[in-house]
């Protein structure tokens, strides 16, 4: 009898490269999904990539979203139904393709992701993320069965996206920190194989860093193979533990605190310069962290972040109590403490 059950639930299919927004419905045949999709996208994604997607099915469904809510899930579940859809894509940053991701679950239909950014790990992972009252952090979702990332396409998006994806990636770092210490001292079950590859993960990214940098196609190659990567540890794990720590939670206390100040991955960033600190103390690794955004171009403080000492100290010393995750906040790290982390590491 076994007593653990496993349950890795991954994509079957991702697809990178040049140009390859004009492969999706080939690379959607592939994983034996039929009928009519429901494309599930925002403004800007629709015009850049959205109608491209649609053009290859004879017939297809669009609704576009403009903000990440529950209403927007719902409105794309009652679209599901209405127009009897097949499966759901979703084509665009973090925003649509959650949404997609949240309304198949529900659904219990098959997702394809079609990310336009490479904003963060999100974009293909099965961790659903949409503010719902209090809470900010990611749930459990539907996987993408297959990716399709246009390096044309994501090369072309703002730069700052990328850079937010680099930063979360970086952040790999302290989640990883963060799990083994709640393994030693709580008990968490720890996976040494979700670990080590998310850890893998962090440096291969810095090692590339030479490579990471505007109007660089390889850069976007770099940065999607890296939030892949991210996402099937996620997934061998069962949580986001691999990949989101006390750095997450200072991020998505923020996210509450400053509302729309940064991007996800900026501020996950900027946050693992002070938890890295909070591990390592100031003859430690912090410098690594900082340096290693700042060398991809991300935030190093909270004012890049727009955000003020302030609240940036406020989130450090409120974020333990936001999620039952055991890191180094512990029960709370005293406003003392934050001032002079953040302080040392010249994030405030
Ligand atoms: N599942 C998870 O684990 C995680 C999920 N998230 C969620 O993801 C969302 C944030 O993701 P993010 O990608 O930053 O946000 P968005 O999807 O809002 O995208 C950011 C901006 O970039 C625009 N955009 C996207 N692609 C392009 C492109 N190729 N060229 C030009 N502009 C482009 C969007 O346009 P437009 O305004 O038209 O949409 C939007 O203005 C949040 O809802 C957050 O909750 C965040 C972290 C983790
Ligand atoms: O952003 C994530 C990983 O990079 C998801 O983490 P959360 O579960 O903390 O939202
Ligand atoms: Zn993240």
């Amino acid at each position: 009898m076994f007593d653990k059950l496993a349950w890795i639930r991954l994509p079957r299919n991702v697809v990178v490269g040049h140009g390859v927004i004009d492969e999706t419905a080939a690379a959607i045949d592939e994983v034996h999904l039929g009928g009519t999709p429901l494309i599930v996208t925002s403004p800007t994604p629709r015009r850049i990539a959205g109608e491209r997607v649609a053009e290859q099915f004879e017939a297809s469904v669009t609704v576009t979203v403009e903000t990440a809510s529950f209403a927007a899930v719902e409105r794309v579940i009652e679209a599901a139904r209405a127009e009897e859809v097949d499966f759901l894509v979703g084509v665009g940053g973090g925003k649509a393709i959650d949404i997609a991701k949240m309304a198949s679950d529900e659904l219990g239909m098959g997702f394809v992701s079609v990310p336009t950014a490479a904003s963060h790990d999100g974009i293909v992972s099965g961790r659903g993320s949409v503010p719902e009252g209090d809470t900010r952090h990611s749930v459990a979702a539907e996987p993408p069965l297959a990716v399709v990332a246009d390096t044309e396409i994501i090369a072309d998006a703002p730069w700052r996206l990328t850079t937010a994806g680099c930063a979360d990636i970086i952040s790999n770092y302290t989640a990883v920190r963060d799990w083994e210490l709640a393994h030693r001292l709580k008990n968490v079950e720890y996976s040494e194989y979700a670990g080590a590859l998310s850890q893998m993960t962090a440096e291969m990214l810095v090692g590339n860093a030479d490579s990471i940098k505007p109007g660089l196609e390889e850069s976007a190659w770099i940065v999607v193979k890296a939030l892949v990567s991210s996402g099937v540890a996620m997934s061998i794990a069962g949580s986001s533990r691999p990949a989101s720590g006390a750095e997450h939670l200072i991020s998505h206390q923020l996210d509450r605190i400053a509302p729309g100040a940064a991007l996800h991955g900026h501020q996950v960033g900027v946050a693992s310069v002070v938890t890295e600190y909070l591990h390592s103390g100031s003859a430690g690794r912090w410098r690594n962290v900082r340096d290693a955004l700042a060398d991809i171009g991300a935030p190093t403080t909270a004012d890049e972040l727009g955000i003020t000492a302030e609240d940036f100290v406020e989130a450090m010393t409120t974020a333990h109590e936001i999620r039952d995750r055991y890191t180094i906040l512990g029960d709370g790290v005293s406003r003392e403490a934050a001032v002079e982390a953040a302080t040392v590491t010249g994030v405030i």
